[in-house]
């Protein structure tokens, strides 16, 4: 339709501006306006138009191409008109281009709706590929709507939504082939729950079952595998099952190898068959490989050959031990004196001459001295007047007494304060009497400070210092100071420590080269002193295995990646599944990412439970679950939703537990509710755990009758000496008794699990031993969060249980995690099933007020005095009155009782804290200290107290 004009207007043109044509031209609207012509295409003109109707005029306005163009024209002029044949001109042009646009539109929502029909389980590279050429698709149809049929238009509106969220569509598309699976084979997976079967259904390129303990991962992969066999979809021949440890594979075999015909090999077992696959023959790896007892005896026996006849080697170790004879930890890092205190002990570190030392700095000033021949007394009592001082005693650290010097070393830094434990203020005013009664009495004195070792220059201080006095050094020889080494364990302990770091550098796929180099380009330049020793024994090791005609498992996984990797590998397998995925290496890894590349088309699906990751100290690497998408691409990740194993208070201990970490999956599982408390606190002690055990096992007996019990320890060096007569006691009474570590125990499962030995320490739980920085750097990188991986490993242990968990507390060195778990409340921790032991009854809650964390154990038969639980370290000690054990206070020159019916005496020594004893001399009694043991010779006059009634006399 053409604009039409009233015939009289023609004359009105000569005078203004007016639109004097106005047409559609194909694609575009040609307007002439007085003397301009404008062209806009259609496809950027808006539908209709705004007019503004004046008296006499009319304002038209006109957007395109950004564009605004306005004009005016007279009322007569008929603007409606004109308004009308625009919206006619950009309809018919809409029109036009919807019948091009809608078959083709048809014809792709065809395809998308085949794509996403329930029929197979879409892959997310299926998805990615369906999508290649739809990327740029951005469908804005809803102008379209008005010009379809109603049913082509309800079928754009689903291509539409389609294309809002393409990757939604997809997900949901899986999630309905879930359901129709569901019920197509319902009774394969009938004996799984809900989120069981939607684990089981999955099958994306990349999947991942994350799940906690006792929700049934390993049951899922057993079903999951029958399933895939049943549905048509592999053929068992074509599914490979992969465990870390032979234990576990032999499981996975008979819980689903077995039954399914399929195969189930651990990786070093899949990497030893691709090799001899392609050699031939059989390859054997070599026995110090496979047995950690015969690795340590091998590198033992090399360790001694080389120091008996390698004078280099010998150089290299004792250069090394300058540094490393203990692990060092700064004193301002740890938080009480107690916690430092336990850091001596735990780590064992002594002086070779004595083992008195209290602080590892001291321990190498007493190293030092005693290297170069210096004869030292370590803490003697300092025979000169120390009254002006206020101390009752002094006992400066070391006095060489064949030079009369005194050594004082201070632990502070250079502005002479000390840890906050220490209690700074007085420390500092600690040192300054300290110099004042050197000064007094004229001795010669020399200060160390603790910023010394942390910067280094301790020892060549100390050496400046005892130059300028003329000391002679007699350094003692070599192979006396190695037969020393020796006597205090650090040669085993090195021996031992390379053992470990040869495995973790074959198994890290690491060589004496770029081991240095990578240590070098990370700044570790003090651990290139162990590498330096660690290389002779790495080599030897090599050339071992190569005279041999052996291989280790580095070699086996190493070759077989290689093997992958070449032009005429064939893969038999289309779905490889992973059982406790957590466990996962980076060799490990690099095998799967190698059959990978080989086959686009290849599954990967694993099962764990990142809660239970155990095992880095073989080289296993949690990242590798947290970045599993990351490291082997995009896929899907499920989460089973209920325990099976145990009920809602074993649960909920172990989840508040372990959840305590952040790093760790959050997810709350649901497990079957109960009453009361089902973990125990069992109060015991070091002696009397035997005893408490049966206790144990007896209360279990006559409250379950028969039942599988599992005994869980820490380590396997504490596996009881009595255990087979445990085991008889339980046979009795219809009781199946096992004993495991806690690291075997994985995968394992039974009534009641008794954890015992819950102590602190080195050899605790959690284990506090400092693992050397070498086998640190060469491991994969741990949370910082404190005792991650112990905290894991007390997880897998409690959620062993089916009913009960009965901790056995050694409560005279009460465990962190006991500590932690006391604080959940009654609810949940029970600690009056089981009676305490006696001696556990000793130990109070109170804590130490000079260490912070020891806690007060009462000593002696009637309780009259206490001890701190970190003695010897921790020296403190209280007395209680000698006639009721009550608290008492001291009074002048005698401790009286605060009880008022009792407020007996006892008199103080007038040297020292210590009480006064009636005691025997040549010239008759006399009150003498109970410290003369430690030197002290405080005493008083026997007549003074002994008319007094209310002074205690017994003795
Ligand atoms: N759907 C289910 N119904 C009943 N019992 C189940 C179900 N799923 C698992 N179980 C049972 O729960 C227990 C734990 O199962 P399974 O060993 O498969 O768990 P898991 O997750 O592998 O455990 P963990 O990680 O602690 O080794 C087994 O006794 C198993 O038979």
């Amino acid at each position: 339709m053409q604009y039409q004009y009233p015939s009289w207007s023609v004359f009105l043109f000569k005078r203004f501006d007016f639109i004097s044509d106005f047409r559609r031209d194909d694609e575009e609207l040609k307007l002439s306006f007085g003397r301009s012509n404008y062209i806009m295409p259609i496809s950027k003109l808006p539908r209709d138009i705004d007019i503004t109707k004046g008296v006499f005029w009319t304002d038209i306005t006109l957007e395109a191409n950004e564009q605004r163009f306005t004009f005016r024209i007279l009322n007569r002029h008929l603007p409606d008109q004109f308004k009308n044949v625009y919206r006619e001109h950009v309809t018919d042009w809409y029109r036009e281009k919807a019948d091009k646009i809608r078959p083709k539109l048809l014809k792709l929502y065809e395809e998308v709706r085949v794509f996403l029909l329930p029929t197979q389980y879409i892959r997310t590279s299926t998805f990615k590929e369906f999508m290649k050429d739809k990327q740029d698709i951005k469908l804005n149809i809803a102008w379209m709507y008005e010009f379809c049929s109603d049913d082509d238009s309800e079928t754009l509106k689903k291509l539409q939504k389609f294309f809002e969220d393409p990757f939604h569509s997809f997900e949901k598309a899986n999630e309905r082939f879930i359901e129709v699976e569901r019920k197509r084979y319902e009774s394969v997976i009938s004996s799984l729950n809900e989120s069981q079967q939607k684990a089981c259904i999955i099958n994306d390129d990349t999947n991942i079952v994350l799940a906690g303990a006792g929700t049934g991962k390993t049951k899922t992969l057993e079903v999951r595998t029958n399933y895939l066999i049943q549905s048509g979809r592999y053929e068992p021949k074509e599914i490979l099952l992969i465990a870390f440890g032979n234990d576990a594979k032999e499981e996975l075999i008979a819980r689903v190898g077995k039954p399914n015909k399929v195969q189930a090999v651990t990786f070093h077992g899949f990497g030893r068959a691709i090799v001899e696959g392609k050699l031939g023959r059989k390859v054997y790896p070599d026995e110090i490989a496979k047995d950690e007892k015969k690795l340590r005896k091998f590198v033992d026996d090399e360790v001694q050959r080389l120091l008996n006849e390698d004078d280099q080697f010998v150089d290299l170790t004792i250069t090394y031990f300058d540094d490393f004879l203990f692990p060092y930890k700064n004193p301002f890092e740890f938080e009480s004196l107690g916690e430092y205190y336990e850091y001596i002990k735990t780590n064992e570190i002594r002086a070779f001459s004595t083992d008195t030392v209290r602080s590892y700095e001291e321990v190498n000033i007493a190293n030092f001295l005693y290297r170069n021949g210096i004869k030292f007394d370590y803490e003697r009592l300092y025979p000169g007047d120390i009254s002006k001082s206020g101390f009752p005693d002094y006992h400066p650290d070391f006095y060489l007494p064949e030079y009369d010097i005194y050594i004082e070393h201070f632990g502070v830094n250079e502005d002479l304060i000390a840890p906050k434990y220490m209690k700074p203020e007085r420390y500092k005013a600690g040192i300054f009497k300290k110099r004042q009664i050197h000064d007094d009495n004229g001795t010669d004195l020399i200060e160390t400070f603790s910023y010394m070792q942390s910067q280094g220059t301790l020892l060549k201080h100390l050496k400046e210092e005892l130059i300028k006095r003329n000391v002679v050094f007699k350094p003692i020889p070599k192979d006396e100071y190695l037969d020393d080494l020796k006597e205090l364990g650090a040669i085993r302990k090195l021996a031992e420590l390379a053992a470990n770091a040869i495995k973790l550098t074959r198994t890290m796929n690491h060589n004496v080269e770029t081991l240095r180099a990578s240590l070098e380009a990370s700044g570790n330049m003090s651990l290139l002193a162990a590498v330096d020793v660690l290389a002779p024994l790495l080599n030897h090791y090599e050339s071992y295995l190569e005279d041999q005609g052996t291989v280790d498992f580095n070699t086996m996984i190493n070759d077989a990646i290689g093997i992958i990797k070449s032009p005429n590998f064939d893969c038999p397998y289309k779905v490889i599944m992973v059982d406790e995925y957590q466990d996962m290496s980076g060799p490990r890894a690099d095998i799967l990412m190698a059959l990978q590349e080989r086959d686009p088309e290849l599954v990967i699906y694993g099962v764990g439970d990142d809660r239970q990751a155990i095992f880095r100290f073989t080289g296993a690497d949690l990242s590798l679950t947290y970045d599993f998408f990351k490291e082997f691409g995009a896929g899907k990740k499920e989460s089973l939703d209920e325990t099976y194993r145990f009920n809602d208070k074993v649960n909920k201990v172990a989840t508040r537990f372990i959840t305590e970490n952040e790093l760790q999956n959050k997810k709350e599982f649901k497990a079957t509710p109960v009453n009361d408390a089902r973990v125990h606190i069992v109060k015991t002690s070091e002696k009397e755990q035997e005893e408490t055990i049966n206790a144990v096992i007896d209360w279990i007996g006559e409250n379950y009758g028969a039942c599988s019990i599992l005994l869980l320890n820490r380590y396997l060096y504490k596996k009881p000496s009595y255990l087979s007569e445990l085991k008889r006691n339980c046979k009795t009474k219809g009781i199946k008794l096992d004993f495991n570590t806690c690291h075997a125990s994985k995968g394992k499962e039974a009534d009641f699990v008794i954890m015992m030995d819950m102590e602190k320490g080195k050899n605790g739980f959690p284990s506090e031993k400092i693992s050397h920085p070498l086998i640190e750097f060469l491991l994969p990188k741990l949370e910082s969060f404190k005792y991650a991986e112990e905290r894991r490993l007390f997880y897998v242990a409690l959620t062993r249980t089916k009913e009960r968990v009965f901790i056995l507390s050694n409560e005279e060195n009460c465990s962190e995690f006991v500590k932690e778990i006391r604080k959940y409340g009654k609810k949940y921790i029970d600690e009056s099933t089981i009676e305490p032991s006696l001696l556990a009854l000793n130990v109070t809650d109170e804590l130490c007020p000079k260490c912070d964390t020891g806690r007060i154990v009462k000593r002696g038969k009637g309780g009259f005095f206490s001890t701190c639980s970190n003695d010897p370290q921790c020296d403190y000690t209280i007395n209680y009155c000698k006639r009721c054990a009550g608290p008492r206070k001291r009074v002048g020159e005698v401790y009286v009782c605060m009880d008022e019916t009792c407020k007996t005496k006892t008199p103080a020594c007038p040297n020292c804290d210590g009480d006064l004893r009636p005691t025997s001399g040549k010239n008759g009694p006399y009150w003498g200290c109970y410290k003369g043991w430690q030197n002290c010779k405080g005493s008083q006059n026997w007549s003074i107290y002994i008319d007094d009634p209310d002074v205690f006399l017994e003795e």
